[in-house]
């Protein structure tokens, strides 16, 4: 069982005792006290069909943008996808991100850090993905700079010969990768790849280092950085249904957005009561 098998398991065995996240669940803190992690699909894009249908739909973009100001440049997206692709999706804006489920970095300043892996290893495992996968209808292989994703989403009976064929790829690879776990998708990842290693990094840099880390996530990959924002105190938020071990949830993307943009409302609201005591 790989690491990240365990990971499943930590996070099917633990209590569902994440408390619904809302408005007034937090004491009050000011944007310059908060860092925010965010996953992208599933949490600030809604799971579609099949990847490159996924968006952050404009008002999120908008919000993100208004939270990126804020907070003096604490936000940061935190994803299993290409560097590419969160470029792409994120674009006007150019957050900050880590990529690949925590392989590869782009820091504040815009400066990356990856992994390594031998190219001619990965080059092999797609290979023998891409051999079989094409004979399974509605399968569908994302190559990525660092990693493969085989998505069963739109080929759910192939699920079980998907999985093996993960497995079987990995054979002989396993000292530079492992599999990763997803939603209706199976993923060979740089071994050590972790989203909680990432949040880790950024957490030592500027201008995150000190701030209480707030992480929201909705699937397996995310767990890892769930336990490592409760062993910093912080806000960890599971979006959807599910074991976790997130210790706040939020029913879907949308009530992502309008949790962060209640934030926004509380800020204006104690801004203004403070005005008004000032004056008296
Ligand atoms: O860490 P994330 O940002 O959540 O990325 C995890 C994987 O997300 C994508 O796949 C998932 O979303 C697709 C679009 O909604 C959906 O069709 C698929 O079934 C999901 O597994 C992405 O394609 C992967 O590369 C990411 O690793």
């Amino acid at each position: 069982m790989t690491a990240d098998l365990n990971e499943d398991h930590a996070a099917r065995a633990a209590p569902p005792d994440a408390r619904l996240l809302t408005a007034s669940s937090l004491p009050r803190r000011a944007f310059h006290e908060l860092a925010f992690f965010l996953d992208l699909d599933g949490t600030l894009a809604p799971i579609v069909p099949t990847p490159d249908q996924a968006r952050i739909p404009d008002a999120t973009l908008s919000l993100l943008e208004r939270l990126y100001v804020a907070c003096a440049g604490s936000v940061a997206i935190v994803s299993g996808r290409d560097a590419a692709d969160i470029d792409r999706l994120q674009a006007p804006l150019s957050l900050p991100y880590a990529a690949l489920h925590g392989a590869q970095i782009k820091g504040p300043a815009g400066r990356t850090e990856s992994i390594e892996v031998p190219p001619d290893e990965l080059a092999e495992i797609i290979a023998r993905i891409e051999s079989v996968a094409g004979r399974l209808p509605g399968a569908i292989v994302e190559r990525k700079a660092l990693s493969v994703a085989l998505h069963y989403r739109n080929a759910p009976r192939h699920e079980a010969e998907i999985r093996q064929l993960a497995a079987s790829a990995l054979a002989g690879h396993g000292a530079h990768f492992e599999v990763q776990e997803g939603k209706m998708v199976v993923e060979i990842k740089p071994r050590g790849a972790s989203k909680g290693a990432a949040v880790e990094r950024f957490m030592r840099i500027a201008p995150f280092q000190g701030r209480t880390p707030v992480f929201a996530g909705d699937d397996l990959t995310d767990e890892s950085a769930f336990r490592i924002i409760n062993a910093m105190n912080g806000i960890s938020v599971k979006i959807g249904a599910g074991p976790t071990q997130a210790l706040w949830r939020l029913d879907d993307p949308p009530a992502l957005s309008a949790w962060l943009g209640s934030l926004f409302q509380t800020h204006a609201a104690a801004a203004a009561a403070d005005t008004i005591k000032d004056r008296k």
